[in-house]
């Protein structure tokens, strides 16, 4: 099973720590294909957040020159053909994971997108009200039923 996990980055990263949760749980279903979304070393500007030497040992695809930016997204829609599954943390608002889900929707993809409720935020009535699209899910969750609402998801693809 490959999984497409979508996660805020230059939409800001104050959950990064969720979405490595979720995606250390993922990884118990198949292969997350976009598992640098959940690294700690990624900044809100795309790059490590570290300057100088590490450059040299950036992902190629994470920097934000123009050309890079190409290359993010046609890479990114590349693995969002390939997958399965498309899991999105939702409560970080990123234009990233909204068009991705946009795209997902479109390619008829399974997706599940989790939400905090206690982030005090208000979902996007674009994510909340996609209720008529077919395999598009909605929960609401809290930080430590991340592996619980991922199984229950998972069980309901086998049915
Ligand atoms: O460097 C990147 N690498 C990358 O894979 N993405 C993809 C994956 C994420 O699910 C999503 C985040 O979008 P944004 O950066 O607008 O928050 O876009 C986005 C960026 C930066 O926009």
């Amino acid at each position: 099973m490959k999984v497409y996990f979508c996660g805020s980055i230059r939409g800001g990263r104050d959950d990064v720590h969720v979405y490595r949760r979720i995606v250390h749980a993922l990884q118990s279903y198949g292969t997350v294909l976009t598992e640098h979304v959940s690294s700690a070393e990624l900044s809100d500007r795309g790059q490590r957040s570290h300057t100088e030497n590490s450059y040299a040992h950036m992902n190629k695809g994470e920097n934000n020159a123009a050309s890079g930016d190409q290359a993010i997204h046609n890479r990114d829609l590349d693995w969002l053909r390939q997958s399965d599954v498309v899991v999105a943390e939702v409560t970080q608002p990123s234009l990233g994971v909204g068009y991705e889900l946009g795209r997902a929707v479109d390619m008829k993809k399974k997706i599940f997108c989790l939400f905090r409720p206690s982030s005090g935020r208000i979902l996007s009535a674009m994510i909340r009200g996609a209720t008529d699209v077919k395999n598009f899910v909605v929960r609401d969750y809290s930080e430590d039923e991340v592996e619980k609402v991922l199984e229950q998801f998972f069980c309901s693809l086998k049915n």
